[in-house]
C-alpha cells in the first residue's frame, strides 16, 4: 500500500489556541476515506494545516514519502493532494473555464484536463464562458471539483462539498466522487451528511477534540449509518 498523505501525531494552532491534539491519520493510493465529527472538533483545521494556514507544531506530515516540515499552501498540490475547500471559493472575476485552468497551474501531468472536466460535467461546457460565481451552488461545487481534477491530484480532500446542496445534487455528486474514485483518485472526504459518506467512502476515521477517536470500515447499509451519525449527533 503506498500512503499518498500520512499525518502522525500532530498539533496544531491557530495563535494561541490547540487546535489539533496528536492527530493521527493516513490515506493509501486509491482509498476512499471518510473524516466525520461535529461541527467544531477540527476538521477543517486538518486541511488548514496540511496547506500552512494553521500552525504546526510537533508531529509529522508527509505527502507520499516527502516529509513537510514548513507546510506553505502551495506545497500539497506539487505532492498531487489538491483540496476543494469549505465554501468552494470560485474566483469572482474569472469564467467556469478560467477557474478551471486555474486549477492546472501546477503543472502535473495525467488525464484530467478542460475536455475530460467538460465529459465529467457537461453544464460546465454549456456554461464555459460565465462567471464561475454566477453558478448555482450545485454548479459551483462542481467547477470545484473539476478545478481540483485539473491538477491531476493522486488525493483530493473535499472539505464539506455537500454543504447546503438540495439532495438531488447531493445524489449526482455521490455519483460524481464514486467515478472519480474509481478512475484511480483516493478521496478524504470530510462530511457532516452521513448518507452521502456511506455511498462514498469504504471507511471511516471520527474525530473529537482535535483528535481521531474512532475509526472503522464503511457500508452502505442502514446499520453502517447508524454507526456513523453516533459521531456526528449534537
Ligand atoms: N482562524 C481561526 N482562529 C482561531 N480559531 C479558529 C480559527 N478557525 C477555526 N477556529 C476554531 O478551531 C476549532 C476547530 O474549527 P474547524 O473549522 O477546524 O472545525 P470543523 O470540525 O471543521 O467544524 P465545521 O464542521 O463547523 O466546519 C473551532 O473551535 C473553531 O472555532
Amino acid at each position: 500500500m503506498t500512503a499518498l498523505l500520512t499525518l502522525d501525531n500532530i498539533n496544531a494552532f491557530y495563535g494561541s489556541a490547540h487546535i489539533l491534539h496528536g492527530l493521527s491519520l493516513s490515506v493509501n493510493a486509491g482509498e476512499r476515506v471518510a473524516l466525520i465529527g461535529r461541527n467544531g472538533v477540527g476538521k477543517t483545521t486538518v486541511v488548514n494545516t496540511i496547506l500552512g494556514l494553521a500552525a504546526l507544531k510537533g508531529g509529522q506530515i508527509h505527502l507520499g514519502k516527502h516529509a513537510l516540515h514548513k507546510p506553505r499552501p502551495y506545497m500539497a498540490a506539487q505532492h498531487g493532494v489538491v483540496v476543494v475547500p469549505q465554501g468552494r471559493r470560485i474566483v469572482a472575476n474569472l469564467s467556469v473555464e478560467e477557474n478551471l485552468q486555474l486549477g492546472a497551474a501546477v503543472g502535473r501531468k495525467g488525464h484530467w484536463n478542460v475536455p475530460e472536466v467538460y465529459k465529467l460535467f457537461p453544464i460546465l461546457q454549456e456554461r464555459a464562458h460565465t462567471p464561475g460565481t454566477a453558478l448555482s451552488g450545485g454548479q459551483q461545487q462542481m467547477l470545484a471539483v473539476g478545478r481540483a481534477l485539473m491538477a491531476n491530484p493522486s488525493l483530493i480532500l473535499l472539505d464539506e462539498p455537500t454543504e447546503g446542496l438540495a439532495p438531488v445534487i447531493v445524489d449526482q455528486l455521490a455519483r460524481i466522487f464514486n467515478q472519480v474514485a474509481s478512475q484511480g483518485t483516493a478521496l478524504l472526504l470530510i462530511e457532516q451528511n452521513m448518507s452521502l459518506v456511506v455511498r462514498v467512502a469504504e471507511r471511516y476515521c471520527a474525530m473529537a477534540k482535535g483528535s481521531v477517536v474512532a475509526h472503522g470500515p464503511v457500508e452502505n447499509t442502514r446499520e453502517s449509518l447508524k454507526d456513523l451519525e453516533t459521531h456526528v449527533m449534537v
